[in-house]
């Protein structure tokens, strides 16, 4: 199909939605005059640029950021476009970008939101590390609970929490983006397929995400704990530079980050709470809300900051920390992560804690 075709076409599957129909407008369609592209700030697909513009509205401006799809777009992207318009258009929350209009009856069409001059969340912490304050980033990770709250409040369910898809405001508001499923899974270059065929972001995914394909505000949660991680590590990739199969496996046998540098063992908590293996067992967004709200109030809660041992990479909270926490060699050997060797342990005749002890 040509694509005069394809936005004929299109604008049909649009136009149901026109005031004169008499069906309530989803998103308020601007009038293309009135937005003032400056420069482009982002690439999505060929035919999808971000650009940072002003919207006019009488004698003022405000600044933007629009999504434009381009002539010659296909009737997927187009489909998908308006989805994520759609989708953002019932949103209303301080902590989820906002949308301010669309544009649909001329070419480019548009998504036009708020403009977050601060970037990306996890790009903007990777250029201020150590140089935010603990409650600074716990009023941030408050923020983005709240957004979560609020989507799970409406039965949202987001599948892609993570810094990369959460954009910063000029006064450090950090708001949830990143709407229109398809583009969240098709575009992130954080998301993989997985062995079903499916496209996710292993490492901010939960284990029944991976294995079933069980998303729900609970999965969401996990990701907000991988997001926690970030926040406190300002920015660091999650498992470093693990490969997928080894995260994968290693959450199997229930290991997990391990607290960020001067990060309190309190917030550490809550992340390992998040990452319970049990769905059922994470906490709610309320109870995340609350229980940040006690340190944003109460810092001193705060002060059992422990000291980043780095030679631990993972830690396992349900195995026992010490070695006279541990009766067996098979417990030591999960505790300082060599289980896969327990074979070789073993034909080497070390077959309990006192042979261990005297090749040590
Ligand atoms: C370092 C300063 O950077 C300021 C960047 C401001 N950006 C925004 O406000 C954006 C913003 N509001 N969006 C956005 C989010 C959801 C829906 C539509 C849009 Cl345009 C963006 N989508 C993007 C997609 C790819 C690359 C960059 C992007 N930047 C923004």
């Amino acid at each position: 199909k040509s694509s005069q075709e394809q936005v004929s076409q299109w604008r049909t599957y649009v136009d149901y939605r026109d005031p004169h129909n008499g069906v309530k407008e989803i998103a308020t369609e601007l009038d293309q005059t009135k937005i003032k592209i400056e420069c482009v700030i982002g690439r999505g697909r060929w035919c999808l640029t971000v650009c940072r513009g002003k919207l006019i509205s009488g004698k003022t401006s405000i600044p933007v950021a629009v999504k434009r799809l381009k002539e010659g777009a296909s009737l997927i992207d187009h489909t998908n476009f308006l989805r994520e318009a759609c989708t953002m258009a019932q949103f209303d929350h301080p902590n989820i970008i906002q949308l301010k209009g669309v544009v649909t009856k001329s070419i480019p069409a548009m998504i036009i939101t708020e403009f977050m001059e601060n970037g990306s969340l996890d790009k903007f912490l990777q250029g201020k590390v150590n140089e935010l304050t603990a409650s600074r980033l716990l009023e941030m990770l408050r923020g983005i609970a709240s957004g979560m709250n609020y989507l799970s409040s409406i039965k949202y369910i987001h599948r892609d929490l993570a810094a990369r898809n959460i954009l910063v405001s000029s006064d450090l508001v950090c708001k949830v983006s990143d709407f229109g499923l398809s583009r969240t899974l098709e575009n992130d270059p954080q998301a993989t397929y997985t062995t079903q065929g499916g496209k996710i972001a292993l490492r901010w995914t939960a284990p029944e995400c991976i294995r079933f394909r069980q998303f729900t505000s609970a999965s969401d949660v996990w990701s907000y704990g991988i997001v926690m991680w970030e926040v406190m590590s300002y920015g660091e990739k999650p498992y470093w530079d693990m490969s997928n199969e080894v995260v994968t496996e290693v959450l199997e046998d229930g290991y997990r980050l391990p607290a960020p540098e001067n990060c309190p063992v309190s917030i550490h908590n809550l992340m390992l709470k998040c990452w319970s293996y049990e769905a059922k067992r994470r906490p709610h967004p309320i109870e995340i809300i609350r229980t940040l709200d006690q340190f944003i109030k109460q810092p001193n809660l705060l002060l059992d900051t422990k000291s980043h041992d780095a030679s631990a990479p993972l830690l396992n909270p349900d195995s026992p920390t010490s070695l006279n926490e541990v009766s067996t060699l098979d417990e030591w050997l999960d505790m300082v992560k060599l289980g896969k060797y327990r074979r070789s342990f073993h034909t080497n005749g070390i077959n309990d804690l006192e042979s261990l002890v005297h090749i040590s």
